[in-house]
């Protein structure tokens, strides 16, 4: 099948990727689970001006009106946040904070926090904003059940330094945190759910026959690791992955969303 769609082509996919979409479009029920920072939007210095590339937002428009094709965005953001920046329609499936925070298509899954964890997050604000005011350009971002550290715009060794002395410290005073380097970022959180355990829970909320998953940072890998075979694993950047594909960025990222919308609108007008 070639590309039919303005805009969308094969032009720079390996063969292998593009034979993979193809296939992956044939499924009866597809979910599509995209990471957002880094593969869908750009990086930039604060993230609530990050916002996905045009061309990445109209191919998950185009996705997201197809019959039996969910998608959904797996995050770190707070759900909040993601909601926020992602503005999309109320169809589309939203996992934040790495997997505990969950908005499906009623009432979301989100587990309020019991009394010790507010009081084990208090304590982690308590460590993290005194290391985040001892370093020039780092700052805490708040999230329901942790925080994250930036340093995007630290110098290299305050960067450094500012994760090492925040990990030690959090430790110290707060059990059984989940700490998660992302980029230019350290994250905690008072709860340990994984992008892998989310992706998880969507696969069988949406009952889909196969699963397409892209992401670009560490935290992404949980989720590429739950792949199976017939799904599609999407790498945006550098860096190791589990990811059976990868392209340079959301660019391309946006270019393989639109040959996918490609395929399955295809697909669908054929039935
Ligand atoms: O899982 P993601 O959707 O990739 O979210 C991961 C983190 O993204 C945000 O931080 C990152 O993007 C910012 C905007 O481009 C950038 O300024 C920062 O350096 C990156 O680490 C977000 O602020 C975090 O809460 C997310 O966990």
């Amino acid at each position: 099948m070639s590309s039919s769609h303005p805009g969308s082509s094969e032009k720079g996919l390996s063969r292998e990727l593009v034979g993979a979409l193809n296939e992956l479009a044939r499924v009866k029920r597809l979910l599509i689970a995209l990471d957002f920072d880094g593969t869908l939007a750009p990086e930039v210095d604060d993230p609530e001006k990050a916002r996905a590339i045009p061309e990445a937002r109209a191919a998950v428009l185009r996705l997201l009106a197809l019959p039996n094709t969910r998608v959904a965005m797996v995050s770190g953001r707070a759900l909040e946040s993601l909601e926020a920046v992602t503005d999309l329609p109320d169809n589309t499936l939203l996992v934040g904070s790495h997997g505990v925070e969950i908005r499906l298509d009623s009432d979301d899954d989100r587990v309020p926090l019991d009394a010790a964890e507010k009081r084990r997050v208090a304590a982690l604000h308590d460590v993290l904003d005194q290391v985040a005011d001892s370093f020039d350009q780092v700052w805490l971002e708040r999230k329901p059940l942790g925080f994250a550290l930036h340093t995007r715009l630290a110098t290299e060794h305050n960067s450094r330094v500012a994760h090492l002395v925040a990990r030690s410290e959090a430790q110290a005073e707060v059990d059984d945190l989940k700490i998660r380097a992302g980029k230019n970022v350290l994250e905690f959180s008072v709860r340990s759910t994984t992008k892998g355990e989310a992706v998880e829970h969507l696969r069988g909320y949406t009952n889909a026959d196969a699963v397409f998953y892209a992401g670009d940072d560490v935290t992404d890998e949980d989720a590429f690791a739950t792949l199976v075979p017939h799904d599609v694993g999407l790498k945006s950047g550098t860096g190791e992955t589990l990811a059976a594909y990868r392209v340079p960025g959301p660019q391309q990222v946006a270019q393989v969303l639109a040959l996918l919308a490609d395929y399955r609108e295809g697909g669908l007008h054929e039935q």
